[in-house]
């Protein structure tokens, strides 16, 4: 069990890529070295899919987007050598924490057929499409979210639980990577304007303040040129143990 938990903290600490981490590790996982991310540890014994890359589901929003961010990723000197760029485009997979501790089976609290919430759908397009690019420089994490058919709520609209899960998701990543394991301890919404169901919006996460074990985060859903704003968010994040998962909360 001891042991267990220790690769559980450390698949926290490689998800939120802790430099300390990194010397820690012998086989640091791809997103370490390269920010565009698309090479897999070696160690792993199966091929995880990251759900965060582009597929013919996308549409041309969507798309547009992910380019704009993800040639931040990687920026080119003017003695032509690659180098790291302000964003950096977080990884998604469908069972993070196995993947996260290197294919390790923490059996207590993963059950086989456990799969991320938002990951779980396979028909592409058909419920959470998104990508997350984080900017440490300026403690701000930006979701592109293309709602696909599945998560109607109000006719032809986005269900407002599937656009708190997607706050919660981006503020959730944010605060994981300012402040390692936490949890939600309070999520509050203001719903401003419905969002199409297809559409594309922008969510954007950022740090208000750090007290102690709690990360205060704000959170704004707006169309992808801003101009309409469709939800806010305020979100309180607490620091865990995470045997604190193990003991079920
Ligand atoms: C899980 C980690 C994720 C990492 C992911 C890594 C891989 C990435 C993969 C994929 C990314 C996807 C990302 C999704 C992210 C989603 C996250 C969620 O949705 S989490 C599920 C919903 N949340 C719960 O189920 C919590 C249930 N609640 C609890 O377990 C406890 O209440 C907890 C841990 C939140 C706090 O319990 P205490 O015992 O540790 O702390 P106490 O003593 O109660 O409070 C400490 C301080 O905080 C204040 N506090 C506590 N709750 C508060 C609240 N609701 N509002 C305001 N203040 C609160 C208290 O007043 C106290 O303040 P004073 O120290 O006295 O100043």
């Amino acid at each position: 069990m001891a042991g267990s938990l220790g690769r559980l903290f450390r698949g926290f600490q490689s998800f939120t890529s802790l430099p300390a981490t990194r010397a820690q590790l012998s086989h640091p996982p791809a997103f370490f070295s390269s920010r565009t991310m698309v090479t897999l540890p070696s160690f792993l014994s199966s091929k995880p899919r990251d759900f965060s890359l582009p597929n013919s589901s996308w549409g041309p929003e969507m798309l547009r987007l992910y380019e704009l961010y993800n040639s931040q990723c990687e920026v080119e000197t003017e003695g032509g050598e690659k180098q790291e760029g302000s964003w950096q485009r977080l990884p998604s997979y469908n069972r993070s924490l196995k993947f996260a501790t290197g294919g390790v089976y923490l059996s207590k609290i993963i059950q086989s057929k456990a799969r991320l919430f938002t990951r779980n759908i396979r028909e592409q397009g058909a419920a959470f499409e998104y990508v997350l690019f984080n900017n440490k420089e300026e403690q701000r994490c930006v979701g592109i979210f293309q709602a696909g058919h599945l998560l109607e709520g109000p006719p032809g609209h986005v269900h407002g639980g599937a656009i708190a899960t997607m706050i919660d998701t981006v503020t959730g990543t944010h605060a994981t990577i300012l402040s390692g394991p936490v949890m939600t301890a309070n999520l509050n919404i203001n719903y401003r304007s419905p969002i199409p169901l297809g559409s594309t919006v922008l969510i954007e996460s950022s740090l208000d303040t750090k007290e102690g074990r709690k990360t205060f985060i704000s959170c704004k859903v707006t169309s992808t040129d801003s101009s309409k704003l469709h939800t806010e968010s305020t979100a309180l994040f607490l620091s865990i143990n995470v045997s604190h998962l193990l003991r079920g909360g």
